[in-house]
């Protein structure tokens, strides 16, 4: 059973405060093993990409092998039944549309002073995109990374996806086909994320690393920040459900299921105005896990980090989750519309009973990496403008000199910075000449 809590309670907010707290994937020996893995990658390149995929997957490579060679990406492809592939194309259709919204424009502007300014967007040269591999195989991660990437117009892109024991996913393979990336090398965890950072003789570096992972994958972007860009913290799931009693106990429990099946270190709460619905989920969430497949992670995470929360009303519903700031907030009430308005730090909203999480992890069109683990506070989903940057622009002419060159200087002598003053000093007095 998972913690049953009362939000009126005295306790509940040691309670509660507790749960925010657990440390799903911040556990030090994670951060030290994935240390000494990214200091391995950067002493010893491939060799150790090579020991570190035979220990940690089971899979045995040679250089020459890291990546899937397009015989071999052809091949895997060929065995996709048609009905899976139409499923992965329309995704692709929906992800795509979705995206192409968020490309953001330049600007350009003339000021009363006669300066122009404005910004230029412009693609990372390069990205990796990291797949996850381990307890499942992440088809739609591929085309959540890869789409956004290509609307940004990023030139060169990777995956890097682990295939443990050498099993793989051949809709992996064709969703990078549909995503037009050719490169898949098929490495995980940290090494594949040190690998895509500092590079290896096999593997060329890139700017900026994306996508989702298990807490060794967190780990390793939050150390890789500063060599390389990264999205955000995507690490293992979360869903929270702010429901009322006016639902089926059953679509509740398994939309919380849906989430804690990825990983045991997921996390899965409902918040409830009504404690015997409360208590209705949680009995339909231990039926289902009698038989769900993979109910020995799902039940583990629901054991270990799942709740049900009782509130007093909606308005106490909405404080809260905006504590927990969740990756993925669905809001199965008479009006999601209303409640979303009171909601300000969710990495996804989901509206309304028909719309359940696992529609955003597919098909919707919004990204599903999404940042993890309260990161939603000040995170946002993946999207366009990862894979973008801003340049500013600034064009002066001597008028607008005159007009706002003086301020530079006196702000330069403020700053006891002689030679910027004196920058702009030199351009003033020939002006005056
Ligand atoms: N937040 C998001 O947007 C989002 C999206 C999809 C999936 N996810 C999460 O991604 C995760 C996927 O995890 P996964 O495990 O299936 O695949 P993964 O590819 O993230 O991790 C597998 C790799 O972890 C490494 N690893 C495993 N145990 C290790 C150990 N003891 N020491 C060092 N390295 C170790 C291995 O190198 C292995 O290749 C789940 O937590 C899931 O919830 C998150
Ligand atoms: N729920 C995951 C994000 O936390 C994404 C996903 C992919 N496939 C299934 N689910
Ligand atoms: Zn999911």
């Amino acid at each position: 059973m998972p913690v049953f809590l009362n939000a009126s309670a005295p306790e509940f907010e040691a309670a509660f405060t507790a749960l925010l707290s657990a440390k799903r994937e911040e556990a030090v020996d994670v951060d030290d093993t994935v240390a000494a893995i990214i200091a391995d990658v950067r002493a010893r390149g491939d060799a150790a990409v090579i020991e570190l995929t035979a220990k940690f997957d089971k899979l045995e490579l040679t250089p020459d092998r890291l990546a899937f060679s397009p015989a071999e990406i052809a091949a895997e492809v060929a065995k996709v039944p048609a009905d899976e592939r139409a499923a992965l194309e329309l995704a692709a259709a929906r992800i795509r549309a979705y995206h192409e919204r968020q490309r953001p424009a330049d600007a350009r502007w003339t000021d009363d002073t006669g300066a122009e300014l404005g910004w230029r967007w412009g693609p990372v040269a390069a990205a990796g995109l990291y797949v996850p591999g381990g307890l499942a195989s992440y088809p739609s991660s591929v085309l959540m990374n890869a789409i956004p990437a290509q609307v940004a117009g990023v030139e060169r892109l990777v995956i890097c996806a682990p295939t443990p024991g050498g099993v793989v996913n051949p809709l992996v393979l064709l969703a990078a086909q549909i995503a037009g990336v050719d490169t898949v090398y098929r490495i995980g965890g940290a090494q594949a994320v040190a690998a895509m950072a500092y590079g290896t003789d096999t593997i060329a570096p890139v700017d900026k690393i994306t996508g989702p992972g298990n807490a060794y994958v967190a780990a390793a972007k939050r150390r890789v920040f500063g060599r390389v860009g990264i999205d955000m913290i995507a690490g293992p799931s979360e869903i929270l459900v702010i429901a009322d009693k006016d639902n089926d106990p059953d679509w509740i429990a398994l939309d919380l299921l849906s989430q804690a099946e990825h990983d045991e270190s997921a996390q899965s709460i409902l918040i409830t105005t009504d404690e015997g619905f409360g208590r209705a989920v949680a009995d339909a969430v231990g039926k289902r896990l009698k038989t769900l497949e993979r109910r020995a992670i799902a039940g583990a995470s629901w054991r270990d980090y799942g709740a049900v929360i009782v509130v007093r009303d909606l308005a106490q519903a909405a404080a809260l989750s905006d504590r927990i700031a969740p990756e993925h907030l669905e809001l199965c009430v008479a009006d999601p519309d209303a409640l979303l308005a009171q909601i300000k730090h969710a990495g996804a909203v989901f509206l309304g009973h028909w719309t359940p999480e696992a529609i955003g992890d597919y098909i919707g069109g919004p990204n599903h990496v999404l940042p993890t683990a309260r990161s939603a506070r000040f995170s946002s989903g993946l999207s366009v403008l990862d894979f973008m940057k801003r340049t500013t622009l600034a064009k002066m002419t001597p008028e607008a000199l005159r007009a706002i060159g003086p301020a530079a200087e006196q702000l330069a002598t403020s700053e006891s910075l002689q030679a910027h003053g004196l920058s702009v000093r030199a351009r003033l007095d020939c002006l005056n000449r």
